[in-house]
This record gives structure tokens, C-alpha cells and sequence, in this order.
């Protein structure tokens, strides 16, 4: 399997080859606690087949003694006897085969919850190299193949070698001279199960690649669907859809022939088998050494032999396919998170927001490049630092440090002077909340999707947080007000709706430390414009850091620092960087300057903006380069180009007032 990250590098994928039994011991220990309830249905399988034999020593009976002698009263009582006990194996059967539906749907479920318990605390970039799709395929019929191999095939085994081994028995019983002879034959049924095994697991493994890569093209098909139809991507999709639907086929297919060649190979065996009693048995009929009811007896006991011989072989079949899907899950089981609890976690109280950001250095894991080196910062309680620079500089790379997505290579991360290595990571998840870049929303209602900030939270407390993030009036007017239910794909909110609604989780948490990753990203201007006030009052008394190229909110910084290649390339205030003329100036002025030159976005920031030709402003009239360049001043201050109220002195927006400093 191959993936291409951000960066577009290839990463490739190599899926481990694990033998059964190591597949098998990996996963067994999910068995404890069922392994009491696996036992009682293997006792019930023991007592069926019994049962079963019980039953079919009595039809001999019957056909010597009733039928072959024209008795009633011989026929009465056994059919009683077999009466009772087909009564009593049917209730063993059934209560046998519940309790294993229970057992292995139980099995399935803990399997499940242990592999996305460990999905869930892998680091971003492991969801970024994996497609969903596939993995969504591994949580779901990959899950499934183990059951068949750990406990329906363990199950499965046990009974029919007991019941295997009590026909055999009863069948020695009867006659083990006969019963010696079709024995010779039966490693026939070994022979062709090794003959296929091969070559099932093979197609297996290409079924379950190829499952897992029709569910990732159908869902990224489905993720992209604007894309597909605004570019009328429809017949692309259809064939990348029908390429992998072509290996699904052929795996399907082959997969199908092949269990359908060895079952029918089987049954070709069972028949000589089955000629060979006849042929012995009418050869000692013929010579007075048995009786037709012992005929008969000792035939059924093949016809019930035979299922679980069978079963047995082709239980290494099934487990051998089931493999292929153990390897796909172990795959994922063997990558570490990379962040765990600290053995010995620090005993702080609610901190008051320190964060020191000491000489740290990063590179992803199996990148090339690092993406931070020697970067140093501190922000004090309750100050606003703005992480700005140019696109790949590192700025997102520093809020998953600082959330403890990773783990810096070297220096350290504090928060209030405590590394943040020594926190439990709820705790610390906790203290710095993250508002990402994306407006991430649940499957669920307005209501809950804020109280997930804080589960449990009241809710005076979800519409205090949705009024101070100004999404109370929207969140009324929805059809269910803030039971209305959204989805990520909601067409029901606006990006500028959303992002007040992350606001609102973010202020319900309540954390000391804030990160927000380009908090007006995506956002029209009007839309920026009307987040600015909720996220002014998220902030209010948090250490924030924000990571932006969006510089309107910059004038408010008490610090702002630029980063570039992963180094802090220049730090200041606002009036500071921007009369310095450097990296800062540069970034400010190619985002507010209408007559942009955009090879001055591509000029390196830490060089000295005089050792660099000036971009020159282009004069329309003249049809030339104007003579003096002049960087233009951003058009209001202190707040760059968006404005809040109009020339004569009116709020830009009805119902809201001025926009002043410090609300
Ligand atoms: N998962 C990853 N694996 C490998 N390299 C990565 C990964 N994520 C980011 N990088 C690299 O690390 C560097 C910094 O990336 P980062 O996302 O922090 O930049 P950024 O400044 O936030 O960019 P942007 O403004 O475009 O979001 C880049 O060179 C990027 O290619």
C-alpha cells in the first residue's frame, strides 16, 4: 500500500506476513472472561454430538430389531428413547449456539474497542499517511476475520474433534474392521486442505487490500463531492472506483473457485469412502457377518464423520484467510503512539499559563526535513502571542507541540515551569485547548456539540458560552434551537457559524492556555470580521497563542513572532516590527497592499528587505514601474483593513456597537 503525505512524499506500506499461531497468540488474551462461557459451549457441542450418536446407534437398532423383524413394539420403545434424546440435543444445540453468538459478538466488540482505543492515540501524522478508507476497512471486516480465527475457529476446532473423535469411536464400535478401512483414507482430506491453503490465503489478503480501498475511494468520492461536481470529475471517480472494484472482483472470484475446487475435491473423497463401506459392507452381508441395521449405522455414522474431518481441514483454510485480516490489524496494533502518560506525573493545580517554548527542535517522524529547529519563546499569564510567517515556516507544527501531539527531539515544552512530558496528557488537554484550523463538528446536536468542551456542563453554563461567542441568536433560530442536530457535512451552518460554535466549546472548557491554529482561516472578511469580538472574549485572561497569517488581530499581540524554516526569525510589537522594515513589515505589507507584487511573498524573510531589489508599484496610467515605491500604510488603524464602523460614525453591522479596544 502506498499513501502520499502533505509534504507529497511516498510513504509505503509494507503489511507484515504473520504466521497463524502468532496472530493467534496475539489475540487471545481478549478472550478473558469468556474463556468460562467458550468452555460451556464446547461442553454443549460434546453433549450435541452425544447425542447424535446416541441417535444414530438407535436407528440401527430400529432397522434390526422394528423394521428388518416387523416388531411394533420394538419400534415404540426406541423411538421413545430417540424422541428423548433428539429433545434433550436439540436444547444443548440451541442453548450451545446462542451462547457462542455471545461469546463471539462479545469478542468482536472488545476487539474493536481495543483497536480504536489505539487508533485514537495515534499521532496526527499516522492519520495523514493512512487512507480512512482502508482504515475503516480494518476496524470493521478485518475485526471480523479474527473472531473467525480466535474464537469461532477455537470453538469450531474443539467440536469437531470431539465429535469427529465420537463417531470414529462408535464407528470402531460398531465394526473396526470397517471402520479401520475407510480410516486409511482419511488423510485425503489433510492432503487437499494443504493442496488449497496456500493459495486461499493469498486471495484473501488481495480481497481484504482491495475491500479496504473501495471504502477509501468511495469516501473520499464522497468527501469531495463539490470537487467531483464542479470539475465533472464524475467519470475519474467512476474508474478509480472500478479499478479497485476489478482486483475486489478478482479476489472475490478466484477466492470462490478455489473453496469451491477443494469442496468438491472433498466430496469426490467422501464418496470413495462412502463406495468403500458398501463394497465391505455387501461383502460381509453376503458372508452372514452383519446385519443391514449395522449397514445402515455404520454408513450414517460416516455421513456424520465426515462434516467434522472436514471441518477440521478446512478450519486451517479458514484460519489461513482470517490471517491475512490479523496482519492488517497487527499492523496498526505495532505503531506507538507518540506521546504516553508520564510513570510519575507532576502534582500541579490549575496553572496559571506560563508557557516556555525552550530551544526546541522537530522533525516529523520519517521526514527528511525538520520542522523546527532552536526555537525558543515564552508567554506570560494572560498575554496574546501571534506565531505568524510564511506557508511550511512550522507555525502548525508549534500548537501540536504544544498540545503534546509530539514530543520535541530536543528541548522542552513548560507550562508554568513544568515540562509538559510530566502531565497526564487529559490533564494537560485540559489546561491548553486547541481551536483548530478546521472547524471540527459532531454527529450530534448544537447543544452537545459545545458541551463537549466540558461533559456535564449545564445548560445555563452551553448558552452563556454560545452567547459570549455571539452564537446564541443563530442557535434560536435554527428549527430545533439548540437541539437542532449538525454534522460535519452540515449545510445548516455557515463557516463563520461554525467557527462561533468552536468559540463556545472553547470558552465552556475554560482552559488557562489557548491555541488557535488561523482562527479566521477560510472566513470572508465579514465573517473574520464578526469572530473577531467572540474570540477577543475567549481570550480575555487566557495565555493565548495564535498561529496566523491573518494580521488584523496582530496590533492586540503583546508579542508577535515570526517563524520561518522553523526558527523564530524576528519578535517584537506590532508598531516595533513593522517600523523595523524587516520580516515582519513584508508579511504585513503582502497582505494589505492592493498593488501586491507577489515576488515579494517569495522573497526569503530573513534577509535585509535593503539587500533585496524593492518590488516596485506599477503605474496603470503610465504603463511603468512609478518611480519611488512606498509601502502603503495599512488603510485603519489600529486594526489593519477591516474596519468597524462606517465614515460617519455608524456600527458596520446593525445591533452592534463601535468596536472599542479591550472589550
Ligand atoms: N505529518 C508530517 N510529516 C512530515 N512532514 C510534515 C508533516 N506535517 C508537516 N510537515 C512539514 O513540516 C514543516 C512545517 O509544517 P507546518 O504545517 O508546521 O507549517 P505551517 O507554517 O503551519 O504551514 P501553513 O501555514 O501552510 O499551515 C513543513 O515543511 C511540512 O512539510
Amino acid at each position: 500500500m502506498s499513501d502520499v503525505n502533505d509534504a507529497g512524499d511516498e510513504f509505503e506500506y509494507e503489511t507484515p506476513t504473520i504466521p497463524a499461531r502468532t496472530a493467534f497468540r496475539r489475540f487471545w488474551p481478549l478472550t478473558k472472561g469468556l474463556r468460562k462461557w467458550l468452555l460451556v459451549v464446547w461442553l454443549c457441542t460434546v453433549l450435541a454430538a452425544l447425542a447424535e450418536t446416541e441417535a444414530i446407534l438407535l436407528f440401527g437398532d430400529l432397522t434390526d430389531h422394528a423394521l428388518e423383524k416387523g416388531s411394533l413394539t420394538a419400534f415404540w420403545a426406541s423411538a421413545l428413547k430417540w424422541l428423548g434424546i433428539a429433545v434433550v440435543g436439540a436444547l444443548v444445540a440451541y442453548a450451545g449456539n446462542s451462547l457462542a453468538a455471545w461469546a463471539t459478538e462479545r469478542f468482536v466488540m472488545r476487539l474493536r474497542e481495543h483497536v480504536f482505543d489505539h487508533v485514537q492515540q495515534l499521532p496526527p501524522h499516522f492519520f495523514q499517511r493512512h487512507r480512512q478508507g482502508d482504515l475503516l476497512a480494518r476496524l470493521t471486516s478485518d475485526v471480523e476475520a479474527i473472531e473467525t480465527m480466535v474464537v469461532s475457529g477455537l470453538i469450531g476446532a474443539a467440536s469437531a474433534a470431539f465429535s469427529a473423535l465420537f463417531y470414529a469411536a462408535a464407528a470402531f464400535w460398531l465394526r473396526w474392521d470397517l471402520a479401520a478401512a475407510t480410516f486409511v483414507l482419511a488423510p485425503l482430506f489433510w492432503l487437499a486442505a494443504r493442496r488449497f491453503s496456500g493459495s486461499i490465503k493469498d486471495v484473501s489478503r488481495e480481497g481484504r487490500v482491495a475491500d479496504g480501498a473501495i471504502t477509501s475511494v468511495v469516501e473520499e468520492s464522497l468527501g469531495n463531492i463539490v470537487l467531483t461536481q464542479a470539475y465533472d470529475r464524475r467519470d475519474a471517480e467512476r474508474r478509480r472506483l472500478s479499478e479497485e472494484a476489478n482486483a475486489w472482483f478478482r479476489a472475490s472470484v478466484r477466492s470462490t473457485r478455489l473453496n469451491e475446487a477443494y469442496e468438491q475435491l472433498v466430496q469426490v473423497i467422501e464418496t470413495v469412502c462412502v463406495l468403500a463401506v458398501i463394497g465391505i459392507g455387501a461383502w460381509e452381508i453376503s458372508t452372514g457377518r452383519m446385519t443391514l441395521g449395522q449397514l445402515l449405522a455404520f454408513a450414517a455414522f460416516l455421513g456424520y464423520l465426515y462434516p467434522p474431518v472436514r471441518g477440521l481441514a478446512q478450519l486451517g483454510l479458514t484460519v489461513t484467510a482470517a490471517t491475512a485480516g490479523a496482519e492488517r490489524l497487527i499492523e496498526i496494533l505495532d505503531v506507538s503512539p507518540s506521546v504516553t502518560d508520564p510513570s510519575r506525573p507532576a502534582h500541579t493545580g490549575r496553572p496559571d499559563g506560563t508557557v516556555e517554548v525552550r530551544d526546541v527542535a522537530f522533525t516529523y517522524p520519517g521526514a527528511e526535513r525538520t520542522a523546527l529547529e532552536g526555537l525558543s519563546f515564552t508567554v506570560s499569564p494572560g498575554d496574546l502571542v501571534i506565531v505568524t510567517g510564511p506557508s511550511g515556516a512550522g507555525k502548525s507544527t508549534v500548537s501540536k507541540l504544544l498540545l503534546r501531539f509530539y514530543d520535541p527531539d530536543a528541548g522542552e515544552v513548560l507550562l508554568d515551569g513544568v515540562p509538559l512530558r510530566d502531565f497526564p496528557l487529559a490533564r494537560l488537554r485540559e489546561y491548553v485547548t486547541l481551536l483548530p484550523q478546521e472547524t471540527l463538528v459532531l454527529h450530534d446536536t448544537v447543544r452537545a456539540n459545545i458541551a463537549c468542551g466540558r461533559p456535564g456542563a449545564s445548560d445555563q453554563a452551553i448558552e452563556e458560552a454560545a452567547r459570549a461567542a455571539d452564537a446564541h441568536d443563530f442557535i434560536v433560530r435554527l428549527p430545533d434551537g439548540y437541539d437542532t442536530r449538525v454534522d460535519p457535512n452540515s449545510a445548516r451552518l455557515s463557516g463563520g457559524q461554525l467557527q462561533r460554535l468552536a468559540i463556545a466549546r472553547a470558552i465552556l472548557r475554560d482552559a488557562p492556555v489557548l491555541v488557535l491554529d488561523e482562527p479566521t482561516t477560510g472566513l470572508d472578511a465579514m465573517a473574520a470580521r464578526r469572530v473577531v469580538k467572540p474570540l477577543r472574549r475567549l481570550m480575555a485572561g487566557r495565555t493565548t497563542i495564535m498561529i496566523t497569517h491573518d494580521l488584523n488581530l496582530a496590533p492586540d499581540a503583546d508579542r508577535i513572532l515570526v517563524v520561518d524554516r522553523g526558527r523564530v526569525v524576528e519578535t517584537g510589537r506590532h508598531e516595533e516590527l513593522l517600523a523595523r522594515g524587516g520580516a515582519y513589515a513584508r508579511l504585513h505589507r503582502s497582505q494589505n497592499n492592493a498593488v501586491m507584487d507577489t515576488g515579494e511573498l517569495r522573497m526569503p524573510l530573513w534577509e535585509e528587505a535593503s539587500a533585496q531589489p524593492q518590488p516596485q508599484a506599477y503605474d496603470h496610467a503610465a504603463h511603468v514601474p512609478a518611480q519611488t515605491w512606498v509601502a502603503p500604510q495599512p488603510a485603519y488603524e489600529p486594526y489593519g483593513t477591516v474596519p468597524s464602523y462606517l465614515p460617519d460614525g455608524r456600527p458596520l453591522f446593525r445591533g452592534e456597537e463601535v468596536w472599542r479596544q479591550g472589550i
